[in-house]
Formats: structure tokens, C-alpha cells, sequence
């Protein structure tokens, strides 16, 4: 019997780093092993799917951008369409850094309800008790599980599924590095078998928002964050730099500071068309 087919779109970040130093894992440049690199350092991969690597990109996460995002989900789509092979499903290893917005992104944009599953690592492969090679074996477990189809884009890391929609990276350091806030985790992967314990009902995979197709640039919306007695100074600027948006992490319910609201009533008295949001930067503003 053939093996499950699925391809590793690699990108970089840690899982993909290199360091000298065994006993400092904190010590290392990112994005040094090729995809190649990655899944032959890990044989008993062979035992459980075919897997073909394609790398996007070989970088620290913070430096991912538009263009990886549109390849990646064109590459995802095209490959999960496939009319020539019979794709299990897809994933993706990513520096973590960043690696909820790349997975938010291919939430909103898949056309498939094959599982995508996002990858990555606190410590690199050159570390000792890295936990790279394991974390990318068991997203290729849960790619090939058909229980994880219809999920949406997923994050294994640390043992743990989670949802794309909800999850966060919660710790600079330590290997239980995201968490998905109020919802909690999906599931969790063990070494006998995958459980799941709920299901994501908002829209993804066949029935997504977006069609990348149509997608070629992204509106530049800033991000500012309020706090008390906030000057509006990065609020005129983001206004000025010709915006399209700007999104307001508010204190509290999304309340701003006195210098915050004078710089917004300044601006609409101009008649400008950028979008000003409040929202809010507690941790658990309603979803
Ligand atoms: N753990 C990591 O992957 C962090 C790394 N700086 C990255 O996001 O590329």
C-alpha cells in the first residue's frame, strides 16, 4: 500500500537554525537547513507518509512578507487541488515569531479542506533536547489524520493542535510556546494516537473569506498601541504616512487618551478616508 502524500513547505525560523553551542539554545542563526535538510534528519518520517519538500523561503520569521504569504497559499491551493496526486495534506514549517499571522493568513485564503499545518520550534536542531525534529514529525502525523480535515489551518507544536484563528505565540523561550487564549486547544498529539476535543465552526478551508487569486497587494494598516497618557503622535503619523487604516489597541474596552482622541478628531475634521478601529489590547476582548 502507497504511502499518504504530503508536501513540507519550509520557510525558515528556528526549526531551520543553527547554533555552536549545544547547551545554548538561545544562541543561533535562523533559516541555515534546507527543507531537504529537515526531513532527512528525521529517517522514521519515511515510515509514515511520502513527503516532498518545496521551500518558499529560508528566513527569520520577522521578515515574512506579502509575497511569501500569496506563494504559500497559491502553492497550498494548487497542490491541494490537484487533479495529478493525491495530496494527504500540507505543511508548513515557519519561525515562530511570526507564525500565527502566516497561519491566520493561509486560514482565511485556503480553498481546501485538506489539513495545513503549521510547524515550528523554540530550539534549534543544533540544541540539545531540540525540539524541532519531533514537533516536525508530529505535524506530519496530524496532516495525514483525516480527523484533522475540515478544521481549518492547524499549529502543532509541543504535542498540541491548535486552531489558526485563535492561537498566539504566549512565551519568547519555552517550548509551550502558543496557546489559543479563552477557546483553548484543539487537540493533542500523543504517541499512540491524535485526539481532538472540539472543532473550530467559523469559516475556513472549502468555505474560507478570501481568494488569494484576487489578492496582489494588502492596505498598510498601522497597529497602535494605547496606554495611559498615550501621546497621538503615532496616530497623526500613521494618518499622514497615507494609511489606509488605522487599528487602535485601546486600553481596556478600547478606550484612548486624551492625546489619542484630540489626534483622531484632528483627522476627521479633514474629511480623510482612512478607517480608524478601537480595539482593545486586553488579552481577552470579545471575540
Ligand atoms: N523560534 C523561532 O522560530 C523564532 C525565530 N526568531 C523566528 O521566528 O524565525
Amino acid at each position: 500500500m502507497s504511502l499518504p502524500l504530503v508536501y513540507v513547505l519550509t520557510t525558515g525560523g528556528t526549526i531551520a537554525g543553527k547554533g555552536d553551542s549545544s547547551v545554548r539554545p538561545a544562541d543561533y542563526e535562523v533559516g541555515l537547513l534546507t527543507g531537504n535538510d529537515l526531513v532527512q534528519a528525521i529517517p522514521e518520517l519515511a515510515q509514515l507518509a511520502d513527503t516532498r519538500v518545496i521551500e518558499i523561503a529560508n528566513i527569520g520569521s520577522q521578515d515574512i512578507s506579502f509575497g511569501h504569504w500569496k506563494k504559500l497559499a497559491e502553492t497550498a491551493n494548487g497542490l491541494l487541488s490537484s487533479k495529478e496526486e493525491n495530496i494527504a495534506g500540507i505543511v508548513v514549517t515557519h519561525g515562530t515569531d511570526t507564525l500565527e499571522e502566516t497561519a491566520y493568513f493561509l486560514n482565511l485564503t485556503m480553498k481546501s479542506d485538506k489539513p495545513v499545518v503549521l510547524v515550528g520550534s523554540q530550539r534549534p536542531p543544533t540544541a540539545m533536547s531540540t525540539d524541532g525534529p519531533y514537533n516536525l514529525y508530529s505535524a506530519v502525523r496530524v496532516a495525514i489524520q483525516p480527523e484533522a480535515a475540515g478544521k481549518g489551518t492547524l499549529v502543532v507544536m509541543n504535542e498540541q493542535i491548535n486552531a489558526a484563528r485563535e492561537v498566539v505565540k504566549t512565551s519568547t523561550f519555552r517550548l509551550e510556546a502558543f496557546k489559543s487564549g479563552d477557546f483553548g486547544l484543539l487537540g493533542y498529539v500523543d504517541t499512540d494516537r491524535i485526539v481532538f476535543y472540539r472543532a473550530p465552526v467559523r469559516r475556513h478551508g472549502n468555505n474560507s473569506e478570501f481568494d488569494i487569486k484576487n489578492i496582489n497587494e494588502l492596505p498598510t494598516v498601522h497597529i497602535v498601541y494605547s496606554y495611559a497618557d498615550a501621546p497621538g503622535t503615532p496616530i497623526r503619523d500613521a494618518l499622514a504616512s497615507g494609511a489606509k487604516g488605522v487599528v487602535i489597541a485601546g486600553a481596556g474596552a478600547g478606550t484612548l487618551s486624551q492625546n489619542e482622541k484630540a489626534a483622531v478628531a484632528a483627522y476627521r475634521k479633514t474629511g480623510g478616508e482612512a478607517i480608524i478601529m478601537r480595539s482593545s489590547r486586553t488579552e481577552r476582548a470579545r471575540h
